[in-house]
């Protein structure tokens, strides 16, 4: 497949769905951007334009968009996939058979309880005669749109669709590259956004650069060491979707996380804050996952427990933060030691 280019589906017409949609017409790739709203639908198709999710970026003419499920699947051979992380299996509920063959790839950045699944293993639960894969890094969907230079992890057990998905999405703006650690990649993606909304309310409380060093820094050993502890491959956290995604997510206003706490900051509740955004923040459902299965597992991670005291369990903020202040000084690089653990699962 990788000397031509495979015709590809995206399904999910929010802002990363269309961004990815868009930029792959405007390489020539025969694409179909699925959404559930006609009228949405109705829009991009004659303005070139998505007024929700990407005011303002005109979209290529070659994109096809629709809203038949069917008729989006029948001729892909790639679909990515970029619904809400609370919509993923319902809306794979209704085409599993359909994927048999396919090469089905998440874009979502969230976790399904129960059972603290990542999305490709619900696609490997509905879809399991499907090839499946993952697609995360430091993917502002704003910035994609607009033309700016990243790059993004493709991650799967299967080389060709690693090769296949480099094919119809790199281009001059985005470089892809491929990793085998499915189960690390998606992690890392799902795990940045607590931490973004983290960063969000430092932002907002007016903090120096020294704190949001440190809090991106510690969020990192915090996210490896669960991670670790999940049988994941510590190195992955080094690399685009472990520390590249967190960054970005940390340190821009257009990461919705990152907005969310930015308005729990200034004193809004979680709902405004979320209401306000109108587009997903997986993070917030990511945490109450994240302190459960912590919890359970009985993984060390103060950023977290603080973060749901403050946001779920209304604690004040400055007793919060003078508990992680006081709490035990333990060794900063963790690394050496997660490099000598048990083998890890890929
Ligand atoms: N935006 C970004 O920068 C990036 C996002 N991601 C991840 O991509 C995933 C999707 O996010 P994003 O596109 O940003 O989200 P948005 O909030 O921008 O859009 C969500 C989209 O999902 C659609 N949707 C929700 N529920 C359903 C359903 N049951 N059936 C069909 N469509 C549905 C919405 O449709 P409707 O408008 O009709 O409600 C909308 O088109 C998230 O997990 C996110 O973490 C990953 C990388 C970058
Ligand atoms: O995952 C993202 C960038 O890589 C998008 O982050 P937000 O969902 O916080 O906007």
């Amino acid at each position: 497949m990788t000397d031509r280019k495979a015709s590809v589906c995206v399904l999910g017409g929010g802002s990363f769905g269309t961004t990815l949609a868009n930029l792959m017409a405007s390489e020539a790739v025969p694409v179909t951007l699925w959404l559930r709203d006609p009228e949405m639908a109705r829009h991009i198709s004659e303005q070139h334009e998505n007024p929700r999710y990407l005011p303002g970026i005109a979209l290529d003419e070659r994109l096809q968009v629709t809203t038949d499920l069917n008729a989006a699947l029948a001729t892909a051979e790639i679909v990515f996939l970029a619904i809400p992380s609370s919509s993923f299996r319902t809306v794979l509920q209704q085409i599993g058979p359909q994927l048999a063959g396919k090469q089905v790839v998440s874009t979502t950045k969230g976790i399904e309880q129960p059972g603290f699944l990542m999305m490709s293993q619900i696609v490997e639960q509905e879809a399991p005669e499907a090839h499946v894969g993952v697609l995360s890094g430091p993917n502002l969907a704003k910035e994609i749109a607009a033309g700016e230079l990243t790059a993004t992890v493709v991650a799967s057990e299967d080389e060709q669709l690693c090769r296949d998905v480099q094919a119809v999405l790199g281009c001059a703006n985005l470089r892809v590259y491929a990793s085998q650690d499915r189960y690390g990649v998606e992690l890392g993606g799902a795990l940045k956004n607590v931490y973004a909304i983290i960063s969000g309310m430092a932002s907002a409380l007016g903090m120096g650069e020294n704190t949001k060093a440190m809090l991106i820094t510690r969020a990192l050993a915090e996210m490896t060491r669960f991670a670790v502890h999940m049988g994941a491959n510590p190195l992955t956290f080094l690399g685009l979707a472990g520390v590249g995604d967190l960054i970005v997510t940390c340190v821009s206003p257009q990461s919705r996380n990152f907005q969310v706490g930015h308005a729990l900051g200034k004193g809004e509740t979680l709902e405004q804050g979320v209401a306000r955004l109108g587009q997903v923040a997986e993070g917030v459902n990511t945490l109450r996952v994240l302190k459960q299965k912590a919890a359970e597992e009985g993984v060390y991670m103060p950023l977290v427990d603080g973060l749901h005291a403050i946001v779920f369990e209304h604690k004040p903020l400055p007793a919060v933060i003078a508990r992680l202040m006081s709490a035990e000084q333990k060794n900063d690089v963790e690394f050496a030691a997660f490099m000598s653990a048990a083998p890890v699962k890929s």
